[in-house]
């Protein structure tokens, strides 16, 4: 479960204040799959990092059974100064598993050639960003994001990246943000909509999708 309890969490001062959340309570349950649904800025990607603990609340508590992974395209949680399997260990001290098998299979899922003594800033950008998904990818975690969209695979992987993502988030909770509920529609089996400061979950991705497209409706007839 993770759980959302009297939690608020405000931008700005004055004129300039944006109220994200508004003491929202509510509980996400383990598996399933939601979509996330919010107009532009309504604060999709606030509630991504407040999900997975990047950021914390102004008031409330956020509580989670299980390991919540950080947001797919995140890449804040790697050491650039480190090699490949120092950043592996530290896989191994925070959660307990193997930093060989998890080095060995991020550098499978990226195929990039990794240099034993290569400090992560030194791969050219788009070897690092495979070899971050491969990490973020090496051990299965409970709770997965995805804010918009997950990294693009490399070419020469990509496949093996794909079934892995798939496999991955088979086995767990995933909260998947977008505008566009068609985007996630056969995806998706359940879904939250955002909407000024006010958060629900919907146990069926047609019902949130339904209330999202309502909503937006609603607001284009009061901007005409
Ligand atoms: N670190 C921050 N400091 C100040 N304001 C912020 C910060 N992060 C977000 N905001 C504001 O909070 C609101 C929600 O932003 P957020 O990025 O979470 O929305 P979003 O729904 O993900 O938007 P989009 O669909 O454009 O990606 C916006 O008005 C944004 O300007």
């Amino acid at each position: 479960m993770l759980e959302f309890i009297s939690v608020s969490k405000t931008y700005g001062k004055g004129r300039k204040r944006r109220e994200v959340l508004s003491g929202v309570t509510l509980a996400l349950p383990p598996g399933r799959k939601i979509g996330l649904l919010g107009a532009t800025g309504a604060g999709k990607s606030t509630v991504i990092r407040l999900l997975s603990a990047l950021e914390p609340p102004d008031e409330g508590v956020v509580r989670v059974s299980g390991l919540r992974c950080w947001p797919m395209s995140y890449a804040g949680f790697l050491d650039r100064g480190a090699t490949l399997i120092q950043n592996a260990r530290m896989f191994e001290h925070m959660f307990g598993v193997s930093s060989r098998e998890v080095a060995e299979i991020a550098e499978q899922l990226s195929g990039v050639k990794v240099g034993k003594f290569k400090l992560l800033k030194s791969y050219n950008k788009y070897e690092r960003r495979f070899l971050t998904l491969g990490l973020t990818l090496s051990m299965q975690f409970d709770w997965y994001f995805v804010d918009d969209g997950i990294p693009p695979p490399p070419p020469s992987t990509g496949a093996l990246m794909d079934e892995t993502i798939q496999a991955r988030f088979n086995e767990a909770g995933v909260v998947w943000a977008t505008r566009d509920p068609a985007f996630l529609s056969g995806y998706c089996d359940a879904g939250l909509v955002l909407h000024r400061g006010a958060l629900t979950f919907y146990d069926t991705f047609d019902a949130a999708s339904e209330a999202y497209l309502k909503l937006n409706r609603n607001e284009g007839t009061k901007r005409k």
